[in-house]
């Protein structure tokens, strides 16, 4: 039996930093959401008891250093499963990028396991698992839109964003999410108004959510990387009506209602960054089904 797994990206369209806790964290008050950006997981049962990583992307690690690894690696450990597990990782998500990739296939990777191995865990058993992989993955578990407190593994749910298109432009560097936190400067940063980014979810209201998109990491990444700028302000010029850095970045998305000035954005950019994507925001949990 094979079996496919799709795992998204996501977006934060608010991330605020609270404090530096006394463990290697910061707590977190993030406002993350999934996009039509996936890549597509397959396992397959192996005879022999062992996790084979495949991929073709060059980037992706095919050993424990891979989040899908670490996945079915945590899930045989704590339910004793001595069989073994192929996990083709077909890559559409960029590398190192602040929309939780490796997360994403983590994610998946326990939801197919439990499926595969007929584990019949609920969803907050599997965050649970997927805590102690990456702060990001409890998220990604769910998928859908959703208030992320803690270290970002605490999870509530929150409405569908109005629909709108996204263009995602990522340049040509890798970011280290350690080193973005490391040097974040809590005495100087302007938190973005989580209450009201919610409020507008709630409302349905577009304008009002464009208004709310903020993300204290983005200066510290566009401090480090000139290109974010570079990025954000060409996006504005080219019309979208919201602009941010996703996560610890450097991927910068901006936010449009027609499809057409969504196209406008991406000739805009092609020349400038090679990576440019136009997609949709996904937003609902049933869009993992
Ligand atoms: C930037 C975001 O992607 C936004 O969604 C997340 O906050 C980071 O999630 P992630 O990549 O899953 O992060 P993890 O793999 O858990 O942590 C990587 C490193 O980022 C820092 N980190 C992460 C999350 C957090 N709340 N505080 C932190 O300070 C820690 O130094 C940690 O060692
Ligand atoms: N399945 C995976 N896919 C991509 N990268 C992975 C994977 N597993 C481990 N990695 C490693 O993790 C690093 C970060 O990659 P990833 O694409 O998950 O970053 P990210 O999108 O910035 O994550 P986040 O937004 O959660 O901080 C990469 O440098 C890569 O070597």
């Amino acid at each position: 039996m094979r079996l496919l797994e799709k795992a998204p990206a996501k977006i934060n369209l608010a991330l605020d930093v609270l404090y530096k806790r006394p463990d290697e964290y910061h707590e977190v008050e993030m406002v993350m959401t999934t996009v039509d950006l996936s890549d597509r997981i397959e396992l397959s049962p192996l005879r022999e008891d062992e996790i084979r990583i495949v991929s073709e992307n060059r980037f992706v690690p095919n050993d424990q250093r891979n989040l899908a690894y670490q996945a079915a690696q945590l899930v045989k450990n704590t339910y004793q499963i001595r069989e073994g597990v192929e996990i083709f990782i077909e890559k559409q998500i960029p590398v190192a990028a602040g929309l939780a990739g490796g997360s994403s296939d983590a994610a998946a990777v326990l939801r197919g396991l439990n499926r595969l191995w007929d584990l019949e865990l609920t969803a907050e058993q599997l965050a649970e698992l997927g805590t102690q992989i990456g702060s990001d993955v409890a998220f990604c578990v769910y998928g859908g839109t959703a208030l992320a407190t803690g270290r970002g593994e605490q999870i509530r749910e929150l409405p569908t964003p109005p629909p709108c298109w996204v263009v995602l432009a990522k340049p040509s560097i890798g970011v280290s999410t350690q080193a973005i936190y490391q040097n974040l400067n809590l005495n100087d940063v302007q938190h973005p108004d989580t209450q009201k980014m919610i409020q507008a979810l709630e409302d349905g209201d577009y304008n009002e959510m464009c208004a709310r998109i903020g993300n204290v990491l983005e200066p510290v990444t566009s401090q480090l990387h000139a290109e974010v700028g570079q990025i954000k302000n060409h996006m504005k010029e080219f019309g979208a009506d919201a602009v941010l850095m996703s996560g610890s970045g450097p991927t910068v998305f901006g936010l449009v209602q027609q499809e057409s000035r969504a196209h406008r954005i991406y000739n805009g950019l092609r020349g400038f960054c090679e990576e440019v994507y136009v997609i949709r925001m996904l937003g609902n949990r049933h869009a993992l089904d």
